[in-house]
């Protein structure tokens, strides 16, 4: 149980990774709020997983776009369960579009999703951590997409890239208050975001053949980096980045 005690709270978490992740801490251990913007339904089921567990859940709906959304996610989540020790900004959106027509408001609305709220929703969650006075860890879902492009995601991966810059200074503006943050990287998660786009069998299998390990990524598979960072095992661990691509970033020739 490497999160026994902790709270951790998790954006966009009625589905896909997110909601994988919050699961997955409450397996080891933890209580989790949870935030979404429209899939009530996801949400209320993700909650039931975790009171299952025997462990305290709470859902609580808003758009990260809006900055409000952040300090309300916080408070009430601190009203549900009392503290947060861990928070995972993971809220995002990835609509594949060609960048010489892209219209002004997918890119203004994914800049806002993915890195506007991004800011806003740790800047409230390490406030509370600071509040608290004894440290947290904030892990960014950034990915494998800070590092390298994609013709059809010209306005994403610069959200990408931007948040994991934002973790690399908010590790310095947070060491002294003992509040570790870090990015993850994820490679191709089989996820509602690349439904579309991996629909298209060739892109699919020519993804799938340049993964060494073999197969395109699961939800489950960020819960174990996620825990990590999330836990006392990672104390000495800030500023840093993680790759869960299943090697598929390293295999160029
Ligand atoms: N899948 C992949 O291959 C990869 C994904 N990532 C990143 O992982 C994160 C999760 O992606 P993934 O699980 O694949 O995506 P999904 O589309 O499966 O899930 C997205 C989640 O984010 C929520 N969400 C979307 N917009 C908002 C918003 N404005 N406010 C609050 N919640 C919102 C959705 O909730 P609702 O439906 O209720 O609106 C849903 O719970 C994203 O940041 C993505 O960029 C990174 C690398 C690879
Ligand atoms: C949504 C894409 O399939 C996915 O998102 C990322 O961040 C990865 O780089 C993949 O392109």
């Amino acid at each position: 149980m490497l999160l026994a005690g902790k709270t951790v709270l998790v954006t966009g978490a009625s589905a896909g990774i997110g909601r994988a992740v919050a699961i997955g801490c409450a397996r080891h251990g933890a209580d989790v709020a949870l935030n979404f913007a429209r899939d009530v339904a996801g949400a209320e089921s993700a909650v039931a997983e975790i009171e299952a567990l025997g462990r305290k859940g709470v859902a609580i709906q808003g758009d990260v776009a809006d900055p409000k959304t952040a300090t309300d996610f916080v408070t009430k989540a601190v009203a549900a369960l009392g503290r947060v020790d861990v928070f995972v900004n993971n809220a995002g959106i990835c609509p594949f579009h060609a960048f010489l027509d892209m219209p002004v408001e997918t890119f203004e609305r994914t800049m806002q999703v993915n890195l506007h709220g991004a800011y806003f929703m740790v800047q409230a969650a390490a406030n509370q951590m600071v509040k608290q006075g004894d440290g947290g860890s904030i892990i960014a879902m950034s990915s494998i997409s800070a590092l390298v492009g994609g013709e059809y995601q010209t306005h994403y991966t610069p959200t990408k890239a931007g948040l994991h810059s934002l973790m690399q200074s908010v590790a310095i503006a947070l060491g002294k208050h003992k509040i570790r943050c870090n990015s993850l990287f994820p490679g191709t998660i089989l996820t509602d975001i690349n439904k579309d786009d991996l629909a298209d069998t060739k892109k699919r299998e020519y993804m799938e053949g340049r993964i060494p390990l073999g197969r395109l990524g699961q939800p489950d598979d960020l819960v174990g980096p996620t825990v990590f960072l999330a836990s006392d095992l990672a104390q000495y661990v800030t500023g840093a980045s993680l790759l869960v691509d299943g090697g598929a970033y390293v295999n160029l020739q």
